[in-house]
C-alpha cells in the first residue's frame, strides 16, 4: 500500500520525473510494460495520440504523435529510449531506483541522466506549449524505444524498417546526448560504430615450468601488446588535445578467457593450449573498414602464430548511400541552423558539435538518410552515464524543459521547400 508521504506527493514535473524513474527498465530485465503505461498515460493526459508496436514479442515501442496543422510536411521525431544499463545497488548512495532527491535537489536514479529525463522532458515541454496555446505546423512524433543499451536491433532497428515508420515521414530528428561539467550544451552529429572483436589463440600444452616457444598463452599476449600499441596509438593524440575520444578509434580489452580448470579452480602447472580475449571497438564514422580489418588479421590474429579472429560488427558502417553516417552541421543542412538558433535565442551556448564517443539509436535514422542530433540538455553537470550514483539536479532537469520548448516550436514550424 502507498505510505501517506506518496499518497501526499504533488503532481509536478520533477515528481513525475522521478515516478518514470522508479519503474526499474534496467538489463537484463526490463519492465517494459509498465514505463509504456505510465508514458502512454502521460501523453493521454495531454491530449496525444498513441500506438503501442511490438516488432520483437515483449518488446514495446511506444509511439506519442501531436499532429500538426500541416501533416503533409516532414515530421519531427524526438526518441528517447526506455531501457536503462544494470546498476550495483550496494555501490549506490541511495538505492538505484528510489528517485531520492537530496536536499540540493540531486534526483539519483538509473536512466537520471541515461536518457530517461530527455522522455519527461519532451512530454513536459509540450505540456508547457499546449498551455500557451502553441500548435505545431508540423507533426511532432516521440518514439519510446526498447533495447538502446543492448544495441537496438529489436528496437529502434526494427521500427525505421517498417511501414509504420515510413508513414511518419521523419524529416528532422533528436536523441540522447550527453551531459557536460561546462556551461556551453553539447551537440552530437554523428556515434562511433561499434564492433565486438574476438581473438583467439592455440598452441603448444605443457608443463608450466617448461619454457618453450609457441604456447597459446604466449601467442596472445604478443596480440594483446600488439591491440595495446595501437590503443596508445590512438590514446596519445587525444592526450595531446589533437582529437576527442569520438575522433579516434578505440579499442579496450572486456575478458580474457584461458586455463585449464581443475577441481578447485585452475591447473596452475598446466600451459593451456588455447586462449581467448575480447575486445569492445569502435570505428569513427570515416575509418576504412577494410584497413582495421586487415590490421586485424595481420597484426592482432596472425595465421602465422596460431590466431584466429572473429568481428561481429554491431550496425551500419555507412549510410543507405554508402556515406559515412552523419549529419551535416553546416549551411547544407538547414535543421542545424533551425536546432542552434533555437538553442542561442534562449541565451544558451552550444559547444563545437562532436562525435559521440558511444553509439545511440541515432545512427539508425542518420543510415536512412535522416538528419539526427544527439543532445541532452545538461550542462554545469557531472557526466554519469552508466555510473554508479547516476542523479540530475532538479533545477537541471527543470531547465531543459524549457530548452525543449524551444527546439520543439522552433523545429516544428520550420518552413524550407523540400525539407
Ligand atoms: C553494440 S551497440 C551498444 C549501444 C550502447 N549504447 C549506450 O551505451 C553502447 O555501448 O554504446
Ligand atoms: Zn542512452
Ligand atoms: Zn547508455
Amino acid at each position: 500500500t502507498p505510505s501517506h508521504q506518496q499518497e501526499q506527493e504533488e503532481d509536478t514535473p520533477v515528481t513525475r520525473f522521478q515516478r518514470y524513474l522508479r519503474i526499474n527498465t534496467a538489463h537484463p530485465a526490463p519492465d517494459y510494460y509498465s514505463a509504456v503505461s505510465f508514458l502512454k498515460a502521460q501523453a493521454h493526459s495531454l491530449g496525444l495520440t498513441s500506438n503501442t508496436f511490438e516488432f520483437t514479442p515483449g518488446k514495446p515501442l511506444l509511439l506519442l504523435t501531436w499532429p500538426g496543422s500541416n501533416p503533409s510536411l516532414p515530421s519531427i521525431l524526438l526518441n528517447s529510449h526506455l531501457d536503462s544499463v544494470p546498476a550495483e545497488p550496494a555501490k549506490w548512495l541511495h538505492p538505484p531506483f528510489s528517485a531520492h532527491r537530496t536536499s540540493d535537489g540531486k534526483i539519483f536514479a538509473r536512466g537520471a541522466q541515461d536518457d530517461k529525463c530527455i522522455a519527461v522532458q519532451y512530454l513536459e515541454a509540450i505540456r508547457n506549449l499546449k498551455a500557451r496555446a502553441f500548435s505545431p505546423l508540423r507533426s511532432v512524433h516521440i518514439s519510446l524505444v526498447p533495447d538502446e543499451e543492448i544495441g537496438g536491433l529489436n528496437g529502434a532497428a526494427k521500427f525505421v524498417e517498417s511501414d509504420d515508420f515510413l508513414r511518419l515521414n521523419v524529416g528532422f530528428a533528436l536523441d540522447e546526448g550527453q551531459a557536460t561539467p561546462g556551461d556551453e550544451f553539447r551537440v552530437f552529429y554523428a556515434d562511433r560504430i561499434p564492433w565486438n572483436v574476438i581473438i583467439r589463440a592455440k598452441g603448444v600444452p605443457g608443463h608450466g615450468a617448461r619454457m618453450y616457444d609457441g604456447s597459446a598463452m604466449e601467442n596472445l599476449m604478443e596480440s594483446m601488446e600488439a591491440v595495446s600499441r595501437f590503443r596508445e596509438s590512438q590514446f596519445d593524440v587525444v592526450k595531446a588535445g589533437k582529437a576527442l575520444n569520438g575522433e579516434v578509434v578505440s579499442v579496450n580489452p572486456v575478458y580474457v578467457k584461458a586455463g585449464v580448470t581443475s577441481d578447485d579452480g585452475f591447473a596452475m602447472n598446466v600451459q593451456p593450449s588455447e586462449a581467448e580475449a575480447g575486445f569492445d571497438l569502435r570505428l569513427t564514422p570515416t575509418t576504412d573498414p577494410d584497413e582495421m580489418r586487415r590490421r586485424i588479421a595481420k597484426e592482432w590474429a596472425p595465421a602465422v602464430r596460431n590466431m584466429s579472429y572473429e568481428i561481429t560488427e554491431k550496425g551500419p558502417i555507412r549510410d543507405y548511400m554508402g556515406r559515412p553516417i552523419m549529419t551535416a552541421t553546416n549551411d547544407s543542412n538547414p535543421w542545424w541552423s533551425v536546432f542552434k538558433q533555437a538553442i542561442t535565442s534562449i541565451g544558451e551556448k552550444l559547444s563545437s558539435p562532436e562525435i559521440l564517443a558511444s553509439t545511440t539509436d541515432a545512427r539508425y535514422l542518420r543510415q536512412k538518410g535522416i538528419p539526427a542530433l544527439g543532445f541532452s540538455p545538461m550542462k554545469n553537470t557531472p557526466i554519469l552515464l552508466h555510473d554508479h550514483n547516476e542523479h540530475l539536479k532538479d533545477t537541471v532537469f527543470m531547465k531543459g524543459i524549457q530548452v525543449y520548448e524551444s527546439l520543439i516550436s522552433s523545429l516544428s514550424t520550420f518552413t524550407e521547400a523540400s525539407y
